[in-house]
């Protein structure tokens, strides 16, 4: 959490801005987070529909938020339970290193390798122009795969760690997409949080 930390990286990147930071959240505080909202956070697992076709998402979600505003993606319509004190707290730390005010979180869990998150954007319009949006990553290491949609060139990585916090915002959402892709390496489960605005 600390500003002026050597881990906090921007990335200089076309269209985008980007920034990571390593050890947001120290282990112990990473694995308190970790452990409580996997217990605590109403995980489910949503259907979705791709081209007529019905499939389980790879991956389990859930909406949380201080309004009662539905979000919508990939012909899902999530509406949100009320944010648990523990949301309430990692929203502050976010908000002030972010210095950027959330209503909602959307969190997934992925059980292993087989679940993921396949290429998108986060441009849904309830997002607005340039949404700012911070992602905490808790658990098991996994890359996150980012790929501008004009400059062949531009596709990067970066692996988001237990305790991390990864910011995007300027226009990314509008250039840029991103995923957590499968792997079928043998590794544990995953948190992931990220904090919006929803207008
Ligand atoms: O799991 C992640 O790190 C990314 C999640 C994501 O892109 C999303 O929920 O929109
Ligand atoms: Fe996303």
């Amino acid at each position: 959490m600390d500003l002026f930390s050597e881990e906090k990286r921007h990335f200089n990147l076309p269209n985008a801005e980007l920034i990571y930071i390593e050890n947001f959240y120290d282990g112990a505080k990473a694995d308190y987070y970790f452990d409580i909202l996997k217990k605590t956070i109403d995980w489910q697992q949503d259907d979705i529909t791709i081209y007529g076709k019905t499939y389980k998402q790879p991956r389990l979600t859930a909406l949380y938020a201080n309004n009662s505003k539905p979000y919508s993606y990939s012909n899902i319509t999530m509406q949100p339970s009320i944010f648990t004190s523990e949301l309430q707290q990692i929203k502050l730390d976010l908000e002030q290193e972010s210095n950027h005010k959330f209503t909602s979180v959307l969190l997934n869990l992925y059980r292993n390798g087989n679940d993921s998150n396949c290429w998108h954007a986060d441009n849904e319009t309830e997002l607005g122009k340039n949404p700012v949006i911070a992602s905490l990553s808790l658990g098991a290491t996994r890359p996150f795969h980012f790929k501008h949609r004009d400059i062949k060139d531009e596709r990067h990585k970066i692996n988001l760690n237990h305790g991390s916090l990864l910011v995007m915002r300027g226009e990314m959402q509008h250039y840029w997409l991103h995923q957590i892709a499968k792997t079928k390496k043998d590794i544990g489960e995953r948190i992931n949080l990220t904090f919006r605005t929803l207008l």
